[in-house]
Order: structure tokens, then C-alpha cells, then sequence
């Protein structure tokens, strides 16, 4: 028997390919110089441990010029953000956040691309921002997160290796929200 459609609702839409068969975000491709290293938790008897940071996971083996904690409230919004040779190694040690990257380097294969991830305990990973991507975090659920950043280039407190734009800037085509949809 031949299934009629007439069980579709005005403006359905099929679900398109959003994740592979090893549970693979099916996501476009990322940020030139992006790095998503996906970690996997080990259980103890105890707890879990969760490695943080490989020099093999990064090219070059680069440097670890200081390592900083920022903790956000739920619902905490630190945005944007951009380094002119500091590279972010950014790890979610507690809570989830997401992370949206935004190239816009004009001289980049991947100018003007947006990348969002949500990090955290549920699926932990070390994400490397390269210098010159702008990028903001979010607490996006309702217990504290904190978030480790591993850079190459230590923090000069007399001269500050960081740019900003207001979250609502319009020069980044991205909005946070407080939204919890599908
Ligand atoms: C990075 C850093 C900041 N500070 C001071 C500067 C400032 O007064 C205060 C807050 O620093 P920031 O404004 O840089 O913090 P914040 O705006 O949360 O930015 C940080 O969040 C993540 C998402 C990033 O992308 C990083 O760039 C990092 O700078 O802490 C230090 O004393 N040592 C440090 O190593």
C-alpha cells in the first residue's frame, strides 16, 4: 500500500545528514587553522580522568606560554573576543559552553565562515582558536562553567594581546540567544 503524505504538516521539512555513524557532528568544514581534538573521558574506580592537552595535538608541538581559568554563570556571555598572535587552546573543564568562531580574515579560504561548538563534560575536546579568529563563549545551561585556556603567548598585563567587539556587533553575523530549541 502506497503511504499518502497527507500526515505532513503545512512547511515540514525532512531533517537533513546531522551527524555519522561514530556520532561525528556532520558539520561543514571548519575555520582555516581551526582544531577540534574530541577527548574522551577515562572511568576510574574513583571518578574519571580527562587528558586536556597533547603537544601532538597540535601542529608544531607550539608552546604553552600560560594557562587561565575563566568561570561563567549561567547564562554568562563573553563576547567577542580576538588575539593578534595569541593562539587559544580553550577547554571546558565544568558546565558546557558554546563557542562560536568567526573568520574574518579577508585573505582566509575560510573568510567570513562561522563555526559553533558546544563543549563541555557531556562531550569534552580542546578547541584551538587561531590568532586573528574572533570568538565568543556562553554558559548555556544552569550550573557554573569554567573554562581553561591553554595559550602560547602569556598575557602581557602592560600591553594586552586582546580585541573586542560588543556581542550585538553587527560586524559578526551571529546573535547569542537564550533559546532552547530544536
Ligand atoms: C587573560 C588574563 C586576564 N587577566 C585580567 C585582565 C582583565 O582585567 C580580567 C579579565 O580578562 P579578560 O577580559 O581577558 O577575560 P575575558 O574577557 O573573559 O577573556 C578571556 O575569555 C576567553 C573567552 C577568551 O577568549 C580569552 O581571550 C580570555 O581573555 O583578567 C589577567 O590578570 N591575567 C590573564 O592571564
Amino acid at each position: 500500500m502506497v503511504e499518502k503524505d497527507n500526515w505532513l504538516l503545512a512547511g515540514a521539512k525532512q531533517d537533513g545528514v546531522s551527524i555519522t555513524k561514530e556520532w561525528k557532528p556532520a558539520t561543514p568544514s571548519l575555520i582555516d587553522g581551526v582544531i577540534f581534538q574530541e577527548i574522551k573521558p577515562v572511568l576510574t574506580a574513583y571518578g574519571s580522568l580527562t587528558e586536556i592537552f597533547r603537544t601532538e595535538w597540535v601542529p608544531d608541538a607550539a608552546q604553552i606560554g600560560q594557562i587561565f581559568a575563566s568561570t561563567l554563570e549561567p547564562g554568562g556571555l563573553s563576547a567577542w573576543h580576538a588575539h593578534a598572535i595569541t593562539t587559544d587552546r580553550l577547554f571546558v573543564a565544568a558546565g558546557q559552553m558554546r563557542v562560536v568562531l568567526y573568520d574574518a580574515r579577508e585573505e582566509s579560504p575560510t573568510f567570513g565562515m562561522l563555526n559553533e561548538f558546544k563543549l563541555g563534560t557531556r562531550r569534552p575536546g580542546l578547541l584551538v582558536v587561531p590568532p586573528r579568529v574572533w570568538h565568543g563563549v556562553q554558559n548555556y545551561c544552569s550550573t557554573l562553567a569554567i573554562l581553561v585556556n591553554a595559550v602560547d603567548h602569556a598575557y602581557r598585563y602592560d600591553a594586552p594581546d586582546h580585541w573586542r567587539v560588543p556581542a550585538d556587533s553587527d560586524t559578526v553575523p551571529y546573535r547569542f540567544s537564550n533559546d532552547r530549541h530544536g
